[in-house]
């Protein structure tokens, strides 16, 4: 069966790769899989509206962008049986990394030629859509900063985090996980769908994207200087061993400021208000992901061999409470 595509490019996304994707579309598609087409989103929203149109007329609607155009694209086709794709060409690219989608855009192309088809969950913040992460606190404030800026791409994270890291200071939030209440100030709250926030920076290494579940990372307030401690804990998917740190799996929360909040649905920001209200919303969204084998028949790549020689860290079981200890009564 020939499927209809409808490819939707965010031309800002990123350091600019999608520059080149009509010549690879030409070359690397397989035109007795689908015929497709092509379309540039215009202004934020528009991938969003266009995909909401491509419902009933498409069969799958291909992201060409990062998380921000992910967010868009994904958001308008939950429930519906139209699928999503994605060609990672962002700056973080968190869900693709994780679905194990390549970056190289040819062969990113190759795995929808591949047509194999997964439902994943989604989350909803206040009746907004996020499909990889949503926060509240420091990464969420580095997101509405982000948004201004010209020079995008991972470079343009590197620059700007240690400098407004220097001058962040944590809220105190009161946090309902599944009907118990803690109050305690936080640097950051998120809520993982799937493990990481783009770039192999891991949030919550143990977060499964089809279990109907979200992982709340709480990371409390610390003294700056262990900062690189907690670097390197992100980066090598250890977040959850650390003690310090709270990860816990929840269907429900709520989270109260006094102050407005600041929050990010994949990266982009948006505006709270004093309440948030997150939910999962299991198995909703169709997307297009690698067979299996695609990544292990890939051409030889020497980072990806040695990392599939280091075992998987052990599954922790859900947990549905927070551990109290870690929090202590008075926070209650
Ligand atoms: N033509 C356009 N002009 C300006 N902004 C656009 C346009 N098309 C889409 N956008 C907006 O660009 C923003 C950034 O897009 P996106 O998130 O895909 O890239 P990124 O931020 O570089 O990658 P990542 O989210 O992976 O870090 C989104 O908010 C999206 O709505």
């Amino acid at each position: 069966m020939k499927r209809k595509i409808l490819f939707l490019i965010n031309p800002i996304s990123g350091i600019g790769k999608q520059k080149t994707i009509e010549n690879l579309l030409s070359k690397d598609f397989n035109n007795e899989k689908g015929e497709y087409e092509i379309q540039y989103t215009q202004h934020r929203g528009h991938a969003h509206e266009l995909s909401k149109a491509a419902i009933g007329q498409f069969d799958i609607v291909v992201a060409v962008g990062g998380d921000g155009t992910v967010n868009e694209v994904g958001s308008a086709l939950i429930g519906s049986k139209t699928a999503m794709a994605i060609i990672p060409t962002g700056s973080g690219n968190g869900l693709a990394r994780y679905l194990q989608i390549p970056l190289r855009i040819n062969r990113a192309i190759q795995v929808i030629n591949e047509m194999k088809f997964k439902t994943i969950d989604t989350l909803s913040v206040n009746g907004q859509a996020s499909l990889n992460v949503a926060g509240i606190g420091f990464d969420a404030f580095i997101s509405h900063k982000f948004a201004d800026i010209k020079d995008r791409g991972p470079l343009g994270y590197m620059k700007m985090i240690p400098k407004e890291f220097a001058n962040y200071q944590s809220q105190t939030y009161t946090i309902t996980i599944e009907g118990e209440k803690y109050k305690l100030p936080a640097f950051l709250l998120s809520f993982a769908n799937s493990s990481q926030w783009g770039n192999n920076v891991h949030i919550a290494p143990q977060a499964k994207i089809d279990d109907g579940l979200i992982d709340v990372c709480i990371i409390k307030e610390f003294p700056k200087f262990t900062a690189p401690a907690l670097l390197i804990s992100l980066l090598d998917q250890s977040l959850d061993q650390r003690p310090y740190d709270v990860i816990t799996r929840a269907k429900n929360i709520e989270i109260e400021c006094d102050e407005p909040m600041l929050g990010h649905l994949d990266g982009e920001p948006v505006k709270l208000g004093q309440k948030a209200k997150i939910e999962i919303n299991p198995l909703s969204l169709k997307v297009v992901v690698p067979p299996d084998d695609f990544n292990r028949n890939a051409f030889f790549d020497p980072l990806n061999t040695l990392k599939e020689l280091i075992p998987p860290l052990p599954h922790i079981p859900n947990l549905p409470h927070l551990p109290k200890g870690l929090l202590g009564n008075d926070d209650k």
